[in-house]
């Protein structure tokens, strides 16, 4: 039997690995949301890690308002850099594998092609560069980790995000202006779950950096046009293409993961 933690419980993904992990017979899981424990608190996972034994930790805690991180950065990096290195050490401590979520936004966007793991990162947003610093101290503290990338993430059941805000404000009714000068690939949360329980637990992958998304690259325009076909709400509501949707951060122009 393999013990799992999850941080970070109560967001998108956590929601959904739980949903799953019923499926993995020879795995106990201990889910913990913020409230159960902060990331960001040291000793408070210290503690946890040495009163517990934890073969692997799936770190699905983060600070993921993207525009929000711009304007107060140091709450950002408290969570995505410091609660990841807090993980990293407990984990060096407890000889516990760290599975840990990271982001298409450590890119800047300038490449032509997709991104591989073999690429630069230079991130151009503070949650981007939060994130990035995260990844550095995780590979520089614990050997055994693996660090997942992932893009343009939604559930359609859990949480906060771009999928769910676009049904919920057809379903109300409310005029949609989008962005198209972004492509990146979304990637249900179903797909990420499903990777890290299969491959990475089950799996036993080697260690390292992985990109994991749906494959199919797409404008947050023509997103949105999927959603609302996929929910039968085309024609319903008015889907505007909008060149000028003002954004407080900056985000990458590509960030299409291969
Ligand atoms: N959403 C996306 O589009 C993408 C996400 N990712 C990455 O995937 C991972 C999962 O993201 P996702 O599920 O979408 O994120 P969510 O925002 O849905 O969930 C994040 C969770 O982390 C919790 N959290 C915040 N601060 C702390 C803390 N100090 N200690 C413990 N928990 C905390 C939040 O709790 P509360 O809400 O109570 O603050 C929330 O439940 C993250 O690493 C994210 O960076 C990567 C690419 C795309
Ligand atoms: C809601 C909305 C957004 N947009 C634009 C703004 C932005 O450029 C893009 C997406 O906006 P959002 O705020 O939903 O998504 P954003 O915060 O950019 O999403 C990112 O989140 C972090 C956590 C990640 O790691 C990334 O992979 C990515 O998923 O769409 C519109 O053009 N019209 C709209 O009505």
């Amino acid at each position: 039997m393999v013990r799992v933690i999850v941080t970070g419980a109560g967001g998108q993904l956590g929601q959904t690995l739980q949903e799953f992990s019923p499926n993995l017979k020879n795995a106990q899981f201990e889910f913990k949301t913020a409230t159960d424990l902060d990331i960001t608190d040291g000793m408070a996972v210290f503690e946890l890690f040495e009163s517990n034994t934890y073969d692997y930790c799936i770190n699905c805690a983060a600070y993921t308002n993207v525009e929000q991180a711009e304007k107060t950065p140091e709450a950002a990096y408290q969570v995505n850099t410091e609660g990841a290195k807090n993980l990293a050490m407990a984990c060096a401590k407890g000889k516990t594998t760290l599975i840990h979520i990271s982001t298409d936004y450590v890119f800047d966007g300038e490449k032509e092609g997709s991104y591989t793991v073999k690429d630069e990162p230079n991130p151009i947003n503070v949650y981007g560069l939060s994130k990035l610093k995260g990844e550095e101290y995780i590979r520089d503290i614990l050997s055994d980790h693996h660090i997942i990338r992932t893009s343009w993430l939604y559930s359609k059941k859990y949480g906060h995000n771009f999928y769910r805000t676009i049904v919920q404000r057809a379903n109300e009714g409310i005029d949609l202006y989008i962005t198209d000068d972004q492509r990146g690939c979304p990637t249900n949360t179903e797909t990420l779950g499903k990777f890290i329980l299969n491959q990475m637990i089950e799996g036993n992958l080697p260690f390292g950096t992985y990109h994991c998304t749906d494959k199919v690259p797409m404008t947050w325009y023509s997103f949105a046009q999927k959603i609302l076909k996929e929910n039968g709400l085309s024609g319903k509501v008015r889907l505007e293409l909008d060149r000028n949707y003002r954004t407080f951060a900056k985000r990458p122009k590509n960030s299409v993961l291969g």
